[in-house]
């Protein structure tokens, strides 16, 4: 079974290192001319489905606007996963689940085991309860393929007061993290399938990422402010790790298809100018 940081690997170096979100926001149908309903949900989903999935590494369905719905709504998740997968996308599932172990391990089924209807290539995960409660997932994964992108400094501004206090040996929080993960991906080639989510917007992160060895999922980009050229301030020499995410950057072009793939390639190039500079 290929990991699915080999897979990533390959799937950046083939269609470019860009993550492209599926976040159906109220505004965002409406501003398509759809109900904010699930008849709605399903157009959105569909239409960047069809135009992006033949041509994004990574599309990265945000839960909560799905869940939102209901029944119906996860449904429409479902058949989301499945069309992106059929266009040879790399499914991320955004949902930021943590909890205990034994119920990160019912978490883990849902997201990573091929049997379920909501299996994806990788899935976001919260470390606040312990990076260890996440053992299920990271165990799941390794198993089938997949991934778990990890939080260690999210983009949004409340994020430092938790995960750049200091632990008791005066690493940040976010460093505790990062130096969990980098374990986990130790000796793993071309890189590993633990992947950290630092956003774009964050700065200097004061933190060592030369010993991660996985992917580096970078959100933030557009509309939360931060630019590619971000990329080299947050990352440094670690940028060749570094998946950009956009999303509503991306979305607000649609709902016509050329408009959300010329803004994806707009996106991609930007960054691929910024990454290929380090
Ligand atoms: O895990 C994420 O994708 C994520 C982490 C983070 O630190 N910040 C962040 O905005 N995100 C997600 O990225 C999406 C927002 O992307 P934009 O619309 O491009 O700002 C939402 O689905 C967020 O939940």
């Amino acid at each position: 079974m290929e990991s699915f940081g080999a897979r990533l690997h390959r799937a950046m170096r083939e269609r470019g290192p860009l993550c492209v979100g599926i976040d159906p926001h109220p505004a965002l149908l409406a501003q398509w001319g759809l109900g904010d309903d699930v008849a709605g949900l399903e157009r959105f989903a569909r239409t960047v489905v069809d135009a992006l999935g033949d041509r994004v590494a990574v599309v990265k369905p945000q839960s909560a606007f799905f869940e939102r719905f209901g029944s119906q709504g996860m449904a429409v998740l479902e058949s989301t996963i499945r069309q992106l997968r059929n266009l040879g996308s790399l499914v991320l599932l955004d949902a930021k689940r943590g909890d205990i172990g034994s119920t990160v391990r019912a978490y883990a089924s849902a997201y990573l085991d091929p049997s379920s209807p909501m299996y994806v290539d990788a899935v976001t995960a919260s470390p606040f309860l312990g990076v260890g409660s996440l053992a299920p997932m990271f165990e799941l994964a390794a198993e089938h393929g997949g991934g778990v992108f990890v939080l260690a400094l999210t983009s949004n501004p409340e994020g430092a007061s938790v995960q750049r206090a200091r632990s008791a040996d005066g690493r940040s929080v976010a460093q505790t993290v990062l130096d969990e993960i980098s374990q986990l991906n130790a000796g793993a080639e071309p890189i590993g399938s633990v992947g950290a989510v630092i956003g774009a917007t964050v700065g200097k992160t004061d933190c060592d990422l030369s010993g991660v060895n996985g992917p580096l999922l970078a959100p933030g980009l557009g509309a939360q402010g931060a630019t590619a050229a971000d990329l080299r301030v947050v990352f440094g020499s670690a940028v060749p790790a570094v998946l950009p995410a956009y999303s509503r950057e991306v979305l607000g072009a649609g709902p016509d298809p050329a408009a959300l793939r010329a803004a994806a390639d707009r996106a991609v190039t930007e960054c691929r100018a910024v990454l290929a500079m380090s």
